[in-house]
C-alpha cells in the first residue's frame, strides 16, 4: 500500500521551517534525510538528498514577494515584448497543441489577465530573446535584481537558468518532466503542484518530454474518461504528491520527477507570479544540451539514444507479429535490466 506524508520539523538555520515531504514509492521508499537544514545542504553533495522533492517554507527570496503587484511590473517592465500562450481552455495541452502564441507587451499582457472574460487563460515564461541562452530572467532589466535565491539553497549546484512565469488563475501546465533539479518558487498567488516518481514514467503517456495527457489529469471531473484513454495512469495518480505552494514557499523538484500545475485562485488578483531556478548539479554538468533553455531538452547521451530508438522501432515493425513480440521483450528486459 502507497503513503505519502508530511514531516515538519523547525530548522536550527535561521527561521527557516522546513517541511520534508515523503513518501513510500513501489520499489523503494524516498526519505529526505531531515535532521537539519545545514546537513541537507551538506548532504547534496553527495547527491543522497536530491532524490525527493522538498519543500521549504517562508524561504527570504528578496523584495519580489512585497514588490511585484502589477502596478510595479508595468512600471518597470511594461513596455517590455513578449510571447504568450493564449488558450480557450484553462487547462493546456503541449501534445494537442490548444493553445497559441501573441506577441504583446508585459502591461498588454498583466491587463489582458485582469479583464480576461471567463474562457480565456493566458501563460507567460520569460525566455532569452536569443532562444539558445538559457538565463531569462536578466532579460527583464530591474526585476531581475527583485529576485535573489539564498546562497545555502543555490550552494554546490551550478544555475542552469532562472525563468518567470506569469499564469491566468486556473491554468494548469501540462504534465512534464525536467533534465534539471529545479527550486520552483511562488512569488504572488498560489499554484498546486503534482508530482510523479520516476519509476512511474511508463504509466504517463510521456512522448519528448510532455504526457499525452496534457494536464487533464487536473480535471475534477472525467477522470473515469481519462482512464478509458489512459488505463496505466490512474495507478501513477494514486500514488501521486500534491502541494500547494503560497508566496514564500520553494518547491524543491528533482529532475526527471514528472510534474503538472495549477495556478490557484487567490483574493485581490487574477494571476499567479513563480520564478523558478534549474540547477545542475555538477557531476552532470558536461551531459546537458548547451542550447537548453527550459530543462526540457534531453542529457547528450539520452539523445543519442533517442535517435537509435528511432531507428529500431520500424525495423521491429518489419518483423511478423510472432517474432515482434518476442524481440520486443527481450529487449525490454536488456533495457530494464539497465535501470534497477
Ligand atoms: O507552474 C508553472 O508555471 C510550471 C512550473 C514548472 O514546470 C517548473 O518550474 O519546472
Ligand atoms: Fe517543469
Amino acid at each position: 500500500m502507497e503513503r505519502s506524508g508530511w514531516l515538519v520539523l523547525t530548522a536550527s538555520a535561521g527561521s527557516l521551517i522546513l517541511v520534508f515531504l515523503w513518501k513510500r514509492s513501489r520499489e523503494r521508499r524516498h526519505r529526505v534525510p531531515c535532521e537539519s537544514w545545514a546537513r541537507w545542504v551538506m548532504a547534496k553533495t553527495d547527491g543522497s538528498s536530491l532524490q525527493a522533492p522538498l519543500l521549504l517554507t517562508g524561504v527570504p527570496l528578496g523584495e519580489c514577494t512585497d514588490r511585484w503587484s502589477d502596478t510595479y511590473l508595468e512600471r518597470i517592465i511594461g513596455e517590455t515584448k513578449i510571447s504568450v500562450h493564449i488558450s480557450n481552455t484553462r487547462f493546456l495541452d503541449f501534445a494537442a497543441k490548444n493553445f497559441k502564441y501573441e506577441i504583446m507587451t508585459f502591461q498588454g499582457f498583466l491587463r489582458r489577465i485582469q479583464s480576461s472574460s471567463e474562457g480565456t487563460f493566458l501563460y507567460y515564461r520569460s525566455q532569452h530573446q536569443k532562444r539558445n541562452k538559457a538565463s531569462s530572467l536578466d532579460t527583464l532589466g530591474s526585476i531581475a535584481d527583485d529576485f535573489v535565491m539564498p546562497r545555502l539553497l543555490l550552494d554546490p549546484f551550478r544555475v542552469h537558468s532562472t525563468v518567470l512565469r506569469v499564469a491566468s488563475t486556473g491554468l494548469c501546465m501540462w504534465l512534464h518532466y525536467d533534465v534539471c533539479d529545479n527550486f520552483l518558487c511562488c512569488i504572488r498567488g498560489r499554484k498546486r503542484v503534482v508530482l510523479f516518481h520516476p519509476n512511474d514514467i511508463d504509466r504517463l503517456y510521456v512522448s519528448g518530454s510532455s504526457s499525452a495527457m496534457g494536464s487533464r489529469l487536473l480535471q475534477k471531473r472525467g477522470q473515469t474518461q481519462l482512464w478509458k484513454e489512459f488505463p496505466l495512469a490512474s495507478a501513477a495518480w494514486s500514488r501521486r504528491l500534491e502541494v500547494v505552494l503560497n508566496a514564500g514557499d520553494v518547491l524543491f523538484i528533482p529532475s526527471f520527477w514528472p510534474h503538472c500545475t495549477e495556478a490557484l485562485p487567490s483574493k485581490g488578483s487574477r494571476s499567479s507570479i513563480s520564478v523558478n531556478t534549474f540547477l545542475q548539479r555538477p557531476e552532470w554538468a558536461s551531459l546537458h544540451d548547451p542550447k537548453d533553455v527550459w530543462a526540457n531538452r534531453e542529457l547528450l547521451p539520452a539523445q543519442e539514444a533517442t535517435k537509435g530508438m528511432e531507428k529500431i522501432l520500424p525495423q521491429l515493425q518489419e518483423l511478423p507479429p510472432v517474432p515482434r513480440a518476442f524481440y520486443c521483450r527481450k529487449m525490454a528486459a536488456e533495457l530494464l535490466a539497465m535501470a534497477n
